[in-house]
């Protein structure tokens, strides 16, 4: 049975899902309609206001001024009904109590529904982020090999094959955590920031650590790429993350770089999971 364009089973038979359908068709059909993704990283907050796929507005901020940076957000776009939220980081729902009440919100979790299959071994402890991320590889690149790589405090490498199959990947330490590492674990070594250096051969201490980092980050992501890609063929890869675009320009294959795809993937799959649920 159709009613008014929605697709809605008949309510004497399944009269929750009749309600819940009622409620997204009247929420959804409105033109203004207004989605706020939060990704909840290791280091930082990152948001961005939808309007269908548009993206309106990005931020990054840091979990102390969660509340402040919402509400601002929340000032300047007063149609924002949703927001979706995934965590690996140190904020769950409770961190948004200041928003109970005022607007839906949808806190992504493993048990909901995902348009891939899930192959590893451990799927109770892989991270949210990967979830998302591997969803939004299988939701805007349908029937390709997928290899995500999200550089942010860890770097991620996420395969999911052209029959959307998830099989896991990689996990290695982020920019920061290796200039982090070598400060916090030696005597002699300084505290440095991620810098652009062209030398392979450093010359100082500090060159040698940019270049054992930048290098190093560099060469370990077109090694696996080209690793990967010797055993499958037919594949996109995808580059996000805090450090997407200082290593895109680096990197010898080529890559889809997005720094806002993990933001654009949670969007994707909340109008995935409200038409599959
Ligand atoms: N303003 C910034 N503050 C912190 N890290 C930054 C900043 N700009 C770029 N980065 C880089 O982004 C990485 C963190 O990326 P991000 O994707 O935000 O991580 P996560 O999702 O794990 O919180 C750090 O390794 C750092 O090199
Ligand atoms: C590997 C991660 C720490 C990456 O987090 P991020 O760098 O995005 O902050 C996160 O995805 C996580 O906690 N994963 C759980 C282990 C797993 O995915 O197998
Ligand atoms: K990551």
């Amino acid at each position: 049975m159709l009613i008014a364009g929605a697709n809605i089973e008949p309510f004497f038979i399944y009269p929750k899902q009749f309600f819940k359908k009622i409620y997204y068709y009247l929420c959804f059909s409105k033109k203004s309609r207004m989605i706020l993704t939060i990704d909840v990283g290791n280091t930082r907050i990152k948001s961005a206001v939808f309007e269908q796929n548009t993206v309106l507005e990005t931020s990054v901020f840091l979990k102390e001024t969660l509340e402040e940076s919402i509400e601002k957000i929340f000032k300047k776009f007063s149609n924002i009904e949703v927001l979706v939220l995934s965590s690996v980081g140190k904020i769950d729902e409770k961190g948004l109590d200041f928003l109970f009440g005022r607007i839906k919100i949808h806190v992504i979790d493993r048990d909901q529904p995902f348009p891939f299959q899930n192959n590893y071994a451990t799927p109770n402890t892989l991270g949210i982020d990967r979830m998302v991320l591997v969803a939004g590889a299988v939701l805007q690149f349908p029937a390709q090999n997928r290899l995500i790589i999200d550089a942010g405090t860890c770097v991620t490498y996420d395969y999911v094959d052209q029959n959307d199959v998830y099989h896991g990947g990689a996990i290695s330490p982020g920019t920061r955590l290796r200039y982090e590492a070598m400060h916090n674990y030696t005597a002699k070594l300084p505290l440095l920031e991620l810098e652009d250096i062209e030398k392979v051969v450093g010359n100082s201490t500090s060159n040698s650590m940019h270049s054992g980092v930048v290098n190093g980050l560099t060469f370990e992501i077109d090694g696996y790429i080209n690793a990967i890609k010797a055993e499958k063929e037919n594949f996109i890869i995808i580059l996000t993350g805090g450090d997407a675009n200082f290593l895109a320009k680096r990197l010898k294959n080529t890559i889809f770089a997005n720094s806002n795809f993990l933001l654009e993937s949670l969007n994707s799959l909340y109008q995935y999971q409200i038409n599959n649920d």
